[in-house]
């Protein structure tokens, strides 16, 4: 079995600029459905790449949006959230955060229909 340290390659410096800044801009460029080469690798890739990168590419950006345009998110007493990783085989938070959420006040008719 072959197992590739894909968050080397994601956090290597002579590859990415800044690796480990949240810089969504820098994939601006490329087109929808397309791919940064081998240096970003999310879905694995060849003949055993996942064959629901397309459907999550779209599903996390549409759940995610509508997460932030229905709902007002804050943390408690507003600290920031901690954002140390957890290394392991999948790459998690190291703590979890306690949000509260409420309804955005325009959504509250459409929500209410759910
Ligand atoms: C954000 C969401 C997802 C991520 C990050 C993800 C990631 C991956 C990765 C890394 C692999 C292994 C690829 C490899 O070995 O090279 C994989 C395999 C697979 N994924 Fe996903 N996946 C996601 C969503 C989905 C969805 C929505 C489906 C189905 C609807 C799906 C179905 C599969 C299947 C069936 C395989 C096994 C493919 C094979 O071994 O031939 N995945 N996925």
């Amino acid at each position: 079995m072959l197992l590739v340290n894909l968050w080397a390659i994601q956090n290597d410096p002579k590859i990415w600029d800044e690796p480990s800044k949240f810089k969504p801009e820098r994939f601006e460029e490329l087109g929808d459905g397309m791919r940064e080469g081998f240096k970003l690798m999310p879905f694995g890739t060849g003949r055993r790449g996942c064959p629901g990168e397309n459907l999550a590419m779209r599903m996390v950006g549409l759940t995610l949006a509508s997460l932030i345009q229905c709902f007002e998110w804050e943390t408690f007493l507003n600290e920031k959230i901690d954002m140390t990783e957890h290394l392991g085989l999948n790459l998690s938070k190291a703590f979890a955060s306690q949000v509260q959420y409420r309804s955005h006040p325009t959504m509250l008719n459409s929500l209410s229909q759910i």
